[in-house]
């Protein structure tokens, strides 16, 4: 792409996330096991958290235990190089200055902006578990029940100050977001546009997705954006592995539901956070760093050669 490109120039097709109204689980259920797009749930009651989790509330009923949290001087969160650093506060606190950075303009004020994605007891050997670990806050709300006891991963407390972003990435397992205070506005991508996203691992590069550096990623351009925005009681259904970027509007709680909805024998065992590759997958990528290494023993003309016909091969064989 020419380097005089403005961004103007260029527009993303962007598609709105279907709205899903909810009757009863069996239902939401049966349509889980068969849609792989993601969908907007309304019309469940999620319990009495949705009135009653103020920040006041929370500070008052949280414990004062320490909660690793990402604090930026910047509300769009950076990875390469992190542009945040993990401080250690007490979890009722948290909820307080959250609370003062309710909207956009008053965490503008603060400087600091805050994020917290609860961890397990012992961060690298257990899971979030939301009930087990919060049970002051998790008897006030209700999820439908849509993964058995055997599929159930891990349930993530998350609370953010208006204005921070989550940057794009995607999850192994799949997954339901439910708001509880405040908005956030979810853009999607369809994992056909996995390649369109730069991929470093799990995340994309690709921090600012409302003003890219099209330059820098021309094939963004190609990407279609699925957008939402999620307000207290909307519940929103990721499939794995639909890439995600996460921007609170407001102060925002919510909790996310991970559950393993394919055999269990796919799945990392070492895994906390349900972002870790499925086992077939990992073992392609190694053998894909094997192929690499013996393309590199290649002249130029011959690596690109091989190069481009091999993307053939696997377009065609993996591609639906
Ligand atoms: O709500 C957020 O901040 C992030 C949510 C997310 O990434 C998830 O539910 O997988
Ligand atoms: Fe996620």
């Amino acid at each position: 792409m020419a380097s005089n490109t403005t961004p103007t120039e260029i527009h993303q097709q962007v598609k709105l996330v279907s709205r899903y109204q909810y009757t009863n689980e069996l239902e939401l259920t049966e349509f889980l096991q068969t849609t792989r797009l993601p969908h907007l749930i309304q019309g469940f009651d999620i319990g009495p958290c949705k009135e009653l989790w103020t920040s006041e509330y929370l500070h008052s009923v949280c414990s004062s235990n320490l909660v690793s949290v990402m604090v930026s001087l910047q509300p769009l969160l950076e990875f390469a190089p992190k542009n945040y650093e993990y401080k250690s506060m007490p979890l009722n606190e948290l909820c307080k200055l959250c609370g003062i950075s309710h909207d956009l303009e008053s965490a503008s004020k603060m400087k600091e902006y805050y994020y917290l994605r609860s961890l397990g007891e012992n961060p690298f050997k257990d899971v979030a578990d939301f009930y087990k670990q919060l049970p002051e806050l998790s008897k006030d709300i209700l999820i439908p029940k849509v993964f058995t006891e055997e599929q159930y991963f891990s349930s993530v407390l998350r609370i953010a100050s208006a204005g921070i972003q989550l940057f794009t990435h995607y999850d192994i397992m799949d997954n339901i977001l439910v708001q509880i205070r405040g908005r956030k506005r979810i853009a999607l991508f369809s994992p056909r546009d996995s390649n369109n996203l730069y991929l470093q691992k799990e995340k994309s590069p690709i921090v600012d997705i409302d003003n890219p550096d099209w330059d820098k990623f021309p094939k963004f351009s190609n990407a279609i954006r699925w957008d939402c925005i999620l307000n207290p009681g909307d519940m929103l259904y990721i499939p794995a592995p639909w890439l995600h970027n996460v921007k609170n509007l407001d102060f925002t709680v919510a909790i996310n539901f991970f559950w393993k909805n394919l055999d269990k024998s796919m799945y990392a065992t070492n895994d906390v956070f349900g972002n870790k590759d499925l086992i077939p997958a990992q073992r392609a990528k190694q053998i894909l760093s094997r192929a690499l290494k013996a393309l590199d023993e290649l002249p130029p003309e011959f690596k690109e050669f091989y190069g481009r016909n091999m993307i053939g091969i696997i377009e065609e064989k993996t591609f639906q």
